[in-house]
């Protein structure tokens, strides 16, 4: 019996990397039937909290901005301190991706930054399951997460390049496969709580 889950991919994006990866993460959530749809962060006046509270995951997406999350992204999180007062979004499913133009970037920083968001609003968190790509003599750039990440995706995106360039296709992919992990992950847990 498969049941469709309602998912949000919330994200902010300075200049269009972030949001390519966006719209793979959708991709990936609509390939496996979920409900799914994209919700920018650019300005809080862009925010549909009704829409969030009404989601069973969010997927955020923020571009890493020295070691962290963009300041408008961090303004939702900022915004969200109601929701979390009132336990809005407990048991939600959450995960997260991030892109920057280094290879480390200290991406991670921004994927720990958002994973303990998602702690505080109590919300369940999911990773990535993809084995880490390109680290053997047999890898290569083409693999699925081949930045080598687990707490979420990790993209690279060059400095001097657009969004229509990078990230590259491994990195979109990898989007893609955690936007499907997030929307069967949420709709077992629809199963199980409608079960209840
Ligand atoms: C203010 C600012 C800070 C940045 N800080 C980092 C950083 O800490 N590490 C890194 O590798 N790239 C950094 N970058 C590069 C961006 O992460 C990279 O260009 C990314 O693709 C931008 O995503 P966007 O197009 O969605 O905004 C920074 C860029 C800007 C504008």
């Amino acid at each position: 019996m498969s049941v469709q889950s309602k998912v949000i991919v919330v994200y902010h994006s300075g200049y269009g990397h972030t949001q390519v990866l966006a719209e793979a993460v959708l991709q990936g959530a609509l390939d496996v039937g979920a409900d799914a749809e994209l919700m920018s962060v650019a300005t809080l006046d862009d925010v549909n909290w009704d829409k969030l509270a009404a989601a069973d995951a969010l997927i955020f997406g923020s571009p890493t901005y020295m070691g962290s999350a963009s300041a408008p992204f961090k303004a939702f999180m900022d915004a969200s301190s109601k929701i979390w007062m009132e336990r809005g979004w407990v048991d939600k499913v959450a995960g997260a991706f991030t892109v920057s133009a280094s290879r480390s970037g200290d991406k991670l920083g921004t994927l720990t930054q958002l994973s303990v968001f998602a702690a505080q609003h109590g919300m369940i968190w999911v990773g990535l399951d993809l084995m880490p790509g390109n680290n053997s003599s047999k890898g290569s750039e083409d693999d699925l997460n081949r930045l080598g990440s687990t707490l979420g995706v990790m993209a690279q995106a060059n400095a001097d390049e657009g969004p229509e360039v990078v990230p590259p296709t491994a990195d979109k992919d990898t989007a893609k496969a955690l936007g499907g992990r997030i929307a069967k992950v949420a709709a077992s847990l629809t199963l199980v709580s409608e079960a209840a």
